[in-house]
């Protein structure tokens, strides 16, 4: 099944997809865990997802990429430096230094709260935002949010890997207000 609006080729998604990890009942009895580390060990299926997502991020005319904490981060911070463009962090409630503004969410297991600067971004900045994976789609629904409010754009949301059965993309439609959703892999 492919979900992507412009999907990668074949050989790159089966490469990626090898090298994630299910890790049943992690990190509660009934949750399968996507563990991207064994991808992210790979140099060859690393430097590929961080093209991957660096072409995305030239292909939707982004300003900048956000990444969302944590495994966001890893993918979302190279991928900006190889499109050269900044990289601007959405962190966990308590961890950014400056005036912050703030939005509270669900995941599929458990509650949070994420903050971004409120100076991160240049009025009309058009962002790329980047995660590794879409569950419920509760993260990214509140990262656009949040990010609608400090003024930027929304140039699209690209992820590794959507877990279909979660109905994230549902979920981040009204969200996205037809920005594009990237997923590399469904599943
Ligand atoms: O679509 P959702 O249901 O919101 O789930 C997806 C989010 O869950 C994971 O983050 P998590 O909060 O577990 O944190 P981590 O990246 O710090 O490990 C993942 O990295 C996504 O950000
Ligand atoms: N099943 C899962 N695996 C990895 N990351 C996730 N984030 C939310 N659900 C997840």
């Amino acid at each position: 099944m492919t979900t992507t609006d412009a999907a990668p080729d074949e050989a790159l998604r089966s490469l990626l997809l090898s090298r994630i990890r299910d890790v049943p009942d992690y990190p509660k009895p009934g949750v399968v865990f996507k563990d991207i580390t064994p991808l992210l060990a790979d140099p060859t299926a690393f430097n590929a997802l961080v093209d991957a997502l660096a072409a995305l991020a030239a292909r939707h005319g982004a300003d900048k990429v956000v990444g969302l904490e944590a495994r966001g981060f890893i993918l979302a911070a190279p991928a900006a430096a190889r499109a050269g463009l900044g990289f601007v962090p959405v962190r966990k409630a308590g961890k950014l230094p400056g005036a912050t503004l703030a939005q509270a969410y669900e995941l599929e297991y458990g509650t949070a709260e994420i903050e971004v600067h409120q100076d991160a971004f240049a009025v009309g900045d058009r962002v790329l935002v980047i995660d590794d994976v879409l569950a419920t789609g509760g993260t990214a629904e509140a990262s656009l949010q949040l990010l609608r409010r400090t003024g930027a754009q929304i140039a699209g949301v690209a992820v590794l890997l959507e877990l279909g059965f979660l109905g994230g993309r549902a979920r981040l439609g009204p969200a996205l207000g037809g920005a594009p959703l990237e997923a590399l892999i469904a599943v």
